[in-house]
């Protein structure tokens, strides 16, 4: 085992769904995948392998933030050989146009975090972006499956909790959709150790509005979201 996930060489598959919540990656496993096996439970961040359209497929859970999302996806590369990440993810909308429960493709990530500020010495602000490949096919299988996608940049905030909303209108003022807590994390380590990363997002809340789906919902409820993203990762 890896120091943060309970799996043998071989438990993982090179396709890996990566939900935050480890009871979205168990509903996952139980809903789309046949012959799910549970390969982890440390830290009760549980990890399935099992068979989608033929093609074997892992869903692990990657928990909150990104110093959290960085340890799995950085075991999952560098200890389980994992080739393709695709975070299935929820997210706060900041854009009037995005409405509740609206799936984000997210093509880059601005960040408050300091992960890589530190990276390059605080010298360059380098930019997450999405494997390009991974974004195509899921644009293809959104309009296959008739699900409607917005594509934009989105933001990865270290906290949920913000005292400053005003700078969520500014990001929106330069196309920024929504925030998250992982993709720039997830974009920056796959970058580096020669993995593909896409993040697709759910909008499970609504910053402008108000309005927010329960936690049972953002649990078991994100089924267009995940659609996509098998079909994304098998191609
Ligand atoms: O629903 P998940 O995938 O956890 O994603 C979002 O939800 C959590 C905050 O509630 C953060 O992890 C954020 O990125
Ligand atoms: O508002 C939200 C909703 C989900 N995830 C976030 O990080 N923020």
């Amino acid at each position: 085992m890896s120091t943060h996930i309970g799996a043998e060489p071989g438990d993982i598959a090179e396709r890996v769904l990566l939900p935050g919540d480890p009871l979205r990656a168990k509903w996952i496993a139980e809903t789309y995948l046949k012959d799910a096996r549970c390969y982890s439970t440390v830290r009760n961040m549980l990890g399935f392998t099992g068979m989608y359209d033929g093609v074997e497929v892992s869903v692990q859970g990657s928990g909150m933030g990104m110093p959290s999302a960085s340890i799995y996806a950085h075991e999952l590369i560098n200890d389980y050989g994992v080739k393709k990440l695709v975070r299935v993810g929820s997210c706060g909308a900041i854009v009037a146009s995005l409405r509740l429960r609206d799936v984000v493709a997210a093509i880059g990530s601005s960040t408050d975090s300091n992960m890589n500020r530190a990276r390059f010495d605080g010298l360059i602000d380098y930019a997450p972006v999405a494997d390009f490949e991974l974004l195509r096919r899921s644009v293809d299988a959104a309009a296959e499956k008739g699900i409607s996608m917005r594509v934009g940049p989105v933001l990865a905030a270290d906290a949920f909790y913000t005292d400053r909303p005003d700078l969520y209108d500014r990001l929106a003022d330069y196309g920024v959709l929504a925030v998250e807590m992982e993709s720039a994390a997830l974009y920056t380590i796959a970058a580096r150790f020669g993995a593909q990363a896409l993040t697709l997002l759910t909008v499970s809340d609504h910053i402008k509005t108000g309005e927010r789906t329960t936690a049972q919902d953002r649990e078991q409820t994100f089924g267009q979201m995940v659609e996509i993203a098998l079909q994304t990762i098998i191609a």
